[in-house]
């Protein structure tokens, strides 16, 4: 070649204009459908197809409603710049971004996962997803909720409606709308927006003190595992069950009751068909202190023990 250049400098290999595979142009992103709904903004299945032969690929693309996007923009750039930097197999994957209208609003590209949430699947396919198959989905988000809480990070929103599945083996933690960083050293972060937290998911310290810890989201994991293991059947919901227990009160006297009972000892009760040791590790994750609570390292350990 050395030779062949000097004689001919036109055949030097040029190098390929540098194409960011992270930035995703609006001309080519075609919407095929709604895949949720959240207060600020929605969630669609999109085609990302260049080449205009429906030849490219299916992703999901989170964008703010117009009316939000004052004040939410700075939220979903956040979400991005951390879900950018999270590597873990129990955590969807960032692609990348599209700017639209020059940089004025952005949108959140990530991997589609075509079976949906654990909350659409588990009541459609209760009869093939055995207890050694729940308890496989307990691990990975274990894994997933550990990685993050080793970044630092509180989730604050973790549900059977935020876990993906990638196939019937594997699941991921798919939405981080809510999650912030415990940069400060006092280890908690003072919850604001109160305006759809999903209080019957919340550990007592999040609705009395407005503190969410760690270990917060370790009740909110066990909250999780209840939903599994009931197979998201919503006649048994967190939400119904805890409702028939202080009663169909209205409004703020809701969290008040829900408060008073969970300082009362009660909890949710054992899922049908759920192992007791199963359901004293859920039990584990809702003591009342959050420094009692267990960690998602020994539910790691603890739920493999288990599977063996
Ligand atoms: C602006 C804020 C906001 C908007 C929202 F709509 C939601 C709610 N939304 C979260 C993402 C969601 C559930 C999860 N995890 N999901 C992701 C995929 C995927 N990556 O494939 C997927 N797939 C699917 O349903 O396949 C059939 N669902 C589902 F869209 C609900 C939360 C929010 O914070």
């Amino acid at each position: 070649i050395d030779m062949l250049e000097e004689k001919n400098p036109s055949i030097k290999p040029q190098p390929t204009p540098e194409v960011d595979p992270t930035i995703f142009e609006k001309r080519f992103l075609r919407k095929i459908r709604d895949l949720g709904e959240g207060h600020y903004g929605k969630v669609e299945l999109c085609r990302y197809d260049p080449r205009g032969d429906r030849t490219g690929e299916l992703v999901a693309v989170k964008s703010l409603k117009p009316e939000n996007r004052e004040e939410q923009s700075t939220n979903l750039s956040r979400e991005i710049d951390i879900l950018k930097a999270l590597y873990h197999q129990n955590i969807v994957k960032y692609k990348g971004i599209c700017q639209e209208e020059g940089g004025q609003a952005v949108k959140l590209i990530m991997e589609y996962l075509p079976l949906g949430s654990l909350k659409e699947y588990l009541p459609r396919n209760k009869g093939k997803t055995s207890l050694s198959t729940l308890l496989s989905y307990c691990i990975q988000i274990s894994k997933g909720m550990e990685y993050l809480g080793s970044r630092n990070y509180i989730h604050r929103d973790l549900a059977a409606r935020n876990v993906l599945l990638e196939n019937e083996g594997i699941v991921k933690i798919g939405d981080f709308g809510l999650t912030k960083s415990l940069k400060d050293n006092d280890g908690y972060y003072t919850v604001k927006d109160d305006v759809d937290s999903p209080v019957f998911w919340y550990a007592p310290e999040c609705l009395t003190l407005c503190k969410f810890y760690l270990a917060s989201d370790v009740w909110s994991f066990g909250v999780t595992m209840y939903e599994l293991l009931t197979y998201c059947d919503s006649s048994k919901s967190p939400m119904t069950c805890f409702l028939d227990m202080i009663g169909r009160t209205h409004g703020q006297m809701t969290i008040i009751r829900l408060v008073k009972v969970l300082q009362e000892g009660k909890r949710l009760p054992r899922p049908e068909n759920c192992p007791e040791p199963v359901y004293e590790l859920m039990r584990r994750c809702w003591e009342q202190t959050p420094e009692m609570r267990i960690t998602f390292k020994d539910l790691v350990t603890k739920l493999t023990t288990m599977l063996q």
